[in-house]
């Protein structure tokens, strides 16, 4: 058995959820890439590839990633390019998405033919999260203005617009593209291609898929251009658990179990945007707080049911433990990083990288 903590990739999961990307793909006409921030381990790529169209990125790391590990079609953006990136960024890339008019006009030239496009930041959004809301107030993710985007149009292929974040209403998905419509049309009408990004959460049990790829099909008819999607959580959601093994139990007025990893080195988004994670069982009688091991007093996985008492060395899954976790693991209080491990369909569980002090020691000097 593997040592824990370890992220464990369910092939047969993420199969699940790529059929249904492929679906997407096939009856909108929209082309779907990977959002590599969300999640970027490649040990997968091999099986991702026949579903997804290619990938797209935040920074010069992820593009190259991309386009050496991935293949496909593969998009650059960053919230801001700088000088000494900037031609590797436009060797490793398809396209590049600009973040303001004034990033475009200072690295145009050097794009020369590049396919070039701005991200349209619409001012509205569908976020229950401050923190991830791109149209906050004073929101420095791309141009609203519709006059100073009309001014350079001609000199633009696309955009990108991300303004939804896990968003599962289709029905609020489809208002926000038409207020879009409504205010950008004269734009829209002028472009080769729109990137819608991600945030939609289409691959969760009920939602109106058809509907949705309607929506986008309807949607590059009316302004004659290739529509992209670039799901993140959509593509990984449900597929990954962390392991993790009891190292301690005690009791201070509730049960708790505390486990070999930690909220904010191996699942941080449970404590940035203040959510647990699902864990344990509906019917079990036996109800514990699952508690990381830093010394955060607030380092805390969640609640969950148990058929028995929790005891030193049972082992834990920890769900849903696949976007925004393993791009963002990091060496707080120096607690292991968890190994990545892949489960095929066959059922068989081989870990595909491991960490230890050595590389602890070398992220540091
Ligand atoms: C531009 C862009 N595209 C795609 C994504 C992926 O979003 P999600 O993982 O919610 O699908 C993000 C998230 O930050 C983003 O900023
Ligand atoms: N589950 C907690 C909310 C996660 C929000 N995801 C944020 C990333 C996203 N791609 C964004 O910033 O738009």
């Amino acid at each position: 058995m593997l040592q824990t903590p370890y992220y464990l990739i369910d092939k047969t999961a993420l199969q699940r959820n790529l059929e249904i990307i492929d679906y997407v793909r096939k009856n909108s006409g929209a082309k779907l890439l990977l959002a590599l921030k969300c999640f970027a381990t490649w040990s997968v790529f091999d099986s991702m590839k026949p579903y997804m169209d290619g990938t797209t990125s935040s920074s010069l790391y992820e593009v190259k990633l991309g386009y050496q590990k991935f293949g496909g079609e593969t998009h650059a953006y960053s919230v801001a390019f700088a000088d000494h990136e900037i031609d590797e960024v436009l060797a490793n890339s398809d396209k590049i998405i600009f973040n303001s008019i004034s990033q475009l006009e200072r690295f145009e030239a050097r794009a020369g033919n590049k396919p070039k496009g701005l991200r349209l930041n619409p001012g509205i959004s569908s976020s229950s999260f401050d923190l991830a809301d791109p149209a906050r107030q004073f929101s420095r993710l791309g141009e609203g203005n519709p006059e100073r985007i009309l001014a350079i149009i001609d000199r633009l292929d696309g955009v990108m617009i991300h303004n939804n974040c896990e968003n599962a209403d289709f029905a609020r998905f489809d208002e926000l593209l038409a207020q879009v419509e409504a205010r950008y049309g004269a734009i829209l009408h002028q472009l080769k291609w729109v990137s819608l990004g991600g945030g939609i959460s289409f691959t969760k049990p009920g939602y109106e898929l058809d509907k949705f790829c309607q929506r986008l099909r309807q949607f590059a008819q009316t302004y004659g251009v290739q529509v992209y999607l670039e799901p993140g959580e959509a593509t990984v959601r449900y597929t990954t658990t962390l392991e993790v093994s009891v190292l301690d139990t005690a009791f201070n007025g509730k049960h708790l179990a505390i486990v070999d990893s930690s909220t904010e080195a191996h699942m941080l988004d449970l404590l940035i945007y203040r959510e647990t994670a699902p864990i344990g069982n509906e019917t079990g009688e036996h109800r514990y707080q699952i508690c990381g091991k830093t010394c955060l007093a607030g380092d805390i996985f969640g609640e969950g049911n148990f058929d028995a008492p929790l005891q030193v060395g049972d082992r834990l899954s920890i769900g849903d433990a696949g976007g925004y976790t393993m791009v963002k693991k990091n060496w707080f209080n120096g607690v292991n990083m968890p190994a990545i491990a892949i489960k095929e369909v066959d059922g068989s569980i081989r870990a595909v990288r491991e960490f230890g002090y050595d590389d602890y020691v070398n992220s540091l000097s």
